[in-house]
């Protein structure tokens, strides 16, 4: 049977906007996913975070919760437009105070606070006046990072900067399926780039306020693998290897965007402004831990059109999850080693990896969910062989403690050891809680 070593850190993540509702109680302002939400026609089930979890009001039952399924430490978000109504300026104590009461929570439970600063909730103000793609969002960012190490200088274990910066830059401004929903190619190449600005501008204010912790980013990568062994599908698979992956890679671990990308982009039209020296200098500033949101892997061949002229493609052999991702756990022990290997991170932490499954309560309510012990078991045994390789990992984290709003999808997809009955909030522990209770009690997977 496989351990973990005794102080390997087991726990379960969640986000602000997916889980606390009350979206403009005690001095709240708005954010760019209430304003996103709030527009008909973007979100697939026409639900909103207006009250999601109603997080807000339920936290001491959750964190009971927390502290039944026994974990090390809890992730979750802060809402900058909770702290910053207007994105800079003036303070919202309330707010600030339900992040002080939360943590004391946790504190007197024993469970370790991992605060992702920026988990997509921008405040509507900073998108108004240009959002990411503005340098005064990049300040701004910088001014409530600084806020949060002072108010926060010594509870807190782990802080991550961003979530998942490529899904901020190309799922908000390319795609268009997220906040704000532009779809513009080269916006969302000016946000990847001033959103690993105003990265490099939060460590260095961690570093100067000496905050006790450590810091760190949080990355979404996925193992890219070519169709067929055709030179245009190698290809295709460097491309997009290059696109969701190596684009944030290189300039924190090496300094650089991908020279390989930057040729490509300038070749469709998308010409990026160099980094100075000053500014790759400040992004590949040490960090304490990458964080790698791990969920599926892609194989691509060749194709038409976009960007990239890659088409995706399903493997017919695979299994697929509610969110028709497949199932893949070797692409987590590869993502760990390849990362381990070719940039070197000072420690890895696994800052999610869940499955959305379409749970429902039997006749007796409970929740059997078993494909969910089967996908986590199946992936933590991939993360124990690299750790037992030598990888630098130190913790792994459940997407999610419960249901919750899964942005575009709305609340139709549930991805919680928890249960959320959404006309009651009544929280259900689903069987998974019960196996992932006992992984962390004994921090052996079998
Ligand atoms: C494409 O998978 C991404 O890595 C990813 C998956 N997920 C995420 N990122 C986000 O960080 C969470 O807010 C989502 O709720 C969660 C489940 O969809």
């Amino acid at each position: 049977m496989p351990y973990f070593p005794e102080d390997f850190i087991f726990g379960v993540a969640t986000a602000s906007y997916q889980i606390e509702g009350a979206w403009n109680e005690d001095g709240k302002g708005e954010s760019i996913w209430d304003r996103f939400a709030h527009t008909p026609g973007n979100i697939q089930d026409g639900t909103t975070g207006d009250v999601a979890c109603d997080h807000y009001h339920r936290f001491e039952e959750d964190v009971a919760l927390l502290k039944e399924l026994g974990v090390d430490a809890y992730r979750f978000s802060i809402s900058w437009p909770r702290i910053f109504p207007e994105g800079r300026g003036r303070v919202n104590e309330k707010g600030l105070d339900f992040y002080r009461s939360l943590i004391g929570k946790l504190q007197e439970a024993g469970i370790k606070p991992v605060v992702t600063l920026y988990h997509w909730d921008l405040p509507q103000k900073l998108q108004d006046k240009g959002g990411w793609e503005n340098q005064e969002t990049v300040e701004a960012f910088a001014e409530y990072a600084r806020f949060l190490f002072q108010s926060f200088a010594k509870e807190v274990f782990l802080w991550i900067t961003h979530n998942e910066p490529w899904v901020v830059s190309f799922v908000g401004h390319y795609e268009g399926r997220h906040a704000p929903g532009k779809r513009d190619f080269k916006s969302a190449l000016q946000v990847s780039r001033n959103l690993l600005l105003s990265h490099g501008l939060a460590v260095q204010a961690f570093r100067e306020e000496k905050t006790l912790g450590s810091i760190g980013i949080t990355l979404n990568l996925t193992p890219v693998h070519p169709f067929s062994d055709s030179e245009e599908d190698i290809l295709a698979a460097k491309r997009c290897d290059g696109y969701f992956n190596r684009w944030f890679l290189d300039p924190l671990f090496k300094g650089e965007f991908p020279e390989d990308m930057l040729l490509w982009y300038e070749k469709k039209g998308f010409a990026l402004p160099q980094l100075s020296e000053e500014e790759k200098s400040l992004i590949a500033q040490p960090i304490d831990f990458l964080g790698i949101n791990y969920y599926f892997r892609r194989v691509v061949g060749k194709g038409e059109g976009a960007i990239f002229e890659v088409e995706f493609f399903n493997p017919p052999q695979s299994e697929y999850t509610d969110m028709g991702w497949e199932i893949y756990p070797e692409g987590l022990y590869e993502i760990v080693k390849r990362v381990s290997e070719e940039y070197q991170p000072e420690d890895i932490y696994i800052t999610e990896n869940g499955i959305a499954l379409p749970d429902q309560p039997d006749s007796k309510g409970r929740i059997n969910d078993q494909r969910r012990i089967d996908y986590l078991r199946s992936h933590l045994l991939a993360l124990h062989r690299a750790v037992d390789e030598g990888c630098p990992v130190s913790g792994y984290f459940v997407w999610s403690l419960m249901d919750n709003f899964e942005w575009g999808f709305g609340l139709s997809k549930r991805f919680g050891l928890v249960y959320v009955d959404y006309t009651t909030l009544q929280r259900i522990k689903k069987a998974s809680f019960y196996w992932y209770q006992k992984v962390v009690k004994s921090k052996r997977v079998d």
